[in-house]
């Protein structure tokens, strides 16, 4: 069996040069530019997927994973778990919605028992199952660790031996009454948001039903106090074997470079799932609808995917991933079969297209969005920055590194090559420094026995801040880890010398600290390079700057502004640590943004 960890380091990012070819294609075909809209950014992003400009879709298939919820004992759900079982009776059957859907556009339905209460199997349903039904997670956890991986496994498995058979396209489907409260608990704790503002009718709970359910929740998310680091403990403890499954199917989908296409709140909480374990995988997503359960939006907004339809569907089954199916053929079939301005022997009628948003890449700004610079209009400033702009890929690739910058405090031991460092350094001091006064230096630390020193130096600062925490936080700030010290191969010390440049440095008269933002900008500049290269950085800054000047033998005069453990790690994390242990929210940007003055938010 393929390891989880292979198959997450096989799903690559998608193929910009395809990408790039599909989007001057679309854009040389006869029809207005962007006209086609969102089948536009569908053929760009299949192109991306399957890292071929032209894309194909020879086979499809939605997976129905099927699986029963030991919560549905707290009457959760307007309907029965028997129903379950008599869906799965329904699917084998080719009478459920999913399989009429399905059939109109040529899919196959394969259907999946991971965890459903149903003894005897309907003909053509595939035995998978874990066991039959989770625990009450208003009691304990749904299932242990080793289940939920167990289902992620038998989810990449489906997938991958779809792959093997030529499945370009799988659509993710389930069935598990009691799964929409499973899915909304997942949401509530992955997205650190309130349970009542995730938590909808199901299957069609009336008012006070959806006040108990939020209830159980809510007790669920008590009892089992999951991890919200650890993705597979609060999947384990929340979800359900049908959820854990499609996990896999994702994952196993990515690392075959075949899209998936997501459906209602359910499959969206295994894609959250999925994404959290690696992000790479939301490359490969395409959201079919947007559910009326309110946790999908929420999810689909994290996920950055804009559902091609509002259609108020609440069912679930993968039927909103069957809808999508001809789209997306749709979107593939204009570009092969329309003709071209050049074909016509027309110009074409924009520029050619230099700067466009690569939707994959469009991490922070989650909208999916592809623009064209023949839409913007404003003459020479647009022309010139064209002609200095760099290509898309390395556009992209800069603000990446910008966006999956991380402070990093757990390292592998393994030693940095020199000349890798040296990268890091070289572009430290390319640095902007006011009236390039280029006040830094750096000191590379390799020794065990100086980086001990520092760590101590480091230890002894944090104790002496703890009296400014109380209760929780100081909890928190006394977990914040300093091992990276001495965990990570090389630590750097960053300082300022005031005296660089002489008395006069060029605009420097009237805001002396220009020293350290220059420094600041260096610092950066490392940290940023050592993105691109794949190197963790943590920047540690309790220390009493005496000590640590005593410790490297720094003299007085000079500041040493930061110590950044650097070497190799596991894991980036895709928010900031401190952010995800709840210490502090990224601002809204566009409250920190005044126009014409201080405090004039423009509407
Ligand atoms: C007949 C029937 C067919 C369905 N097909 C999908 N679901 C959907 O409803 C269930 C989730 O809602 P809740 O959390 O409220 O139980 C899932 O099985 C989902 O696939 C169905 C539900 C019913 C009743
Ligand atoms: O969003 C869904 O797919 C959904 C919503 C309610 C009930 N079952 C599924």
């Amino acid at each position: 069996m393929e390891k989880l960890l292979e198959v997450i380091n096989r799903i690559a990012r998608p193929d910009l040069v395809s990408m790039r070819k599909m989007q001057e294609r679309i854009h040389n075909l006869t029809k207005p530019v962007g006209s086609l809209g969102a089948l536009e950014e569908l053929a760009v992003r299949m192109a991306g997927i399957q890292a071929v400009p032209e894309p194909k879709i020879d086979a499809k298939a939605i997976v129905v994973m099927c699986g029963d919820h030991g919560v549905t004992e707290e009457g959760v759900s307007a309907y029965p778990s028997a129903v379950t079982g008599l869906m799965m009776g329904n699917f084998s059957r080719g009478r459920a919605a999913v399989n009429v859907l399905a059939k109109q556009c040529g899919a196959k339905v394969i259907v999946v028992d991971i965890g459903s209460y149903l003894q005897e199997l309907p003909e053509g349903v595939i035995d998978r199952k874990i066991r039959s039904g989770t625990n009450n997670m208003a009691k304990g956890p749904a299932m242990t660790k080793q289940e939920a991986v167990e289902a992620i496994h038998i989810g990449i498995e489906t997938a991958v031996s779809l792959a093997e058979e030529g499945t370009h396209v799988i659509g993710l489907g389930e069935m598990g009454i009691g799964n929409t409260t499973a899915s909304s608990a997942i949401a509530a704790v992955l997205l650190s948001k309130p349970v009542q503002e995730l938590t909808g009718r199901g299957t069609g709970l009336e008012h006070n039903g959806v006040d108990k359910k939020v209830e159980v929740i809510k007790q669920a998310i008590r009892t089992n106090r999951p991890d919200p680091n650890d993705v597979v403990d609060v999947l384990s403890k929340l979800g359900g074997m049908e959820i854990a499954g499609l996990v896999g199917v994702i994952l196993g989908a990515a690392s075959r470079k075949v899209a998936i296409v997501i459906d209602g709140v359910i499959t969206g909480a295994a894609a959250l799932v999925a994404y959290q374990i690696e992000p790479r995988c939301r490359d490969y997503m395409i959201a079919s609808h947007l559910s009326a359960e309110p946790a999908h939006r929420f999810i689909l907004d994290e996920l950055g995917l804009t559902p091609l339809l509002h259609a108020g569907m609440r069912l679930g089954e993968g039927t909103g991933a069957a809808l999508a199916f001809p789209m997306i053929e749709s979107a593939l079939r204009l570009t092969r079969e329309m003709a071209t301005f050049s074909e016509l022997g027309l110009p074409s009628p924009a520029p050619e297209l230099e700067t466009y948003t690569l939707p994959s890449l469009a991490l922070t700004d989650k909208r999916t969005t592809v623009i064209s610079a023949a839409s913007s209009n404003d003459g020479s400033a647009a022309e010139s920055a064209a002609h200095h702009a760099f290509t898309a890929e390395e556009k992209a690739a800069v603000y990446r590194a910008i966006e999956e910058r991380r402070d990093i405090r757990s390292f592998k031991k393994d030693p940095l090559p020199d000349e890798l460092l040296m990268r890091l350094l070289r572009a430290g001091h390319h640095a902007p420094s006011v009236g390039f006064m280029q006040p830094w230096n750096f000191i590379v630390i390799r020794s065990e026995e100086t980086k001990l020193q520092l760590k101590q130096a480091a230890d002894k600062e944090r104790r002496a801040l703890l009296i400014h925490y109380e209760g929780e936080k100081a909890e928190k700030f006394s977990k914040l880890k300093i091992e990276a010290l001495t965990e990570a191969p090389v630590t750097l010390c960053i300082t300022l010398d005031p005296t660089r440049g002489g008395l006069h440095v060029l605009g420097r008269n009237s805001i002396p600290e220009t020293d350290l933002a220059s420094v600041s900008c260096a610092i950066q500049n490392i940290w940023l390079a050592a993105r691109a290269e794949g190197l963790a950085v943590g920047w540690v800054s309790f220390y009493k700057k005496q000590d640590v000047r005593q410790i490297l033998q720094i003299p007085p005069h000079v500041d040493p502004v930061a110590l950044l453990s650097i070497g190799y790690t596991d894991h980036f994390p895709k928010q900031p640590i401190l952010e995800s242990s709840g210490w502090r929210k990224r601002l809204s940007l566009e409250e920190l943004i005044y126009t014409e003055e201080w405090g004039t938010q423009s509407k």
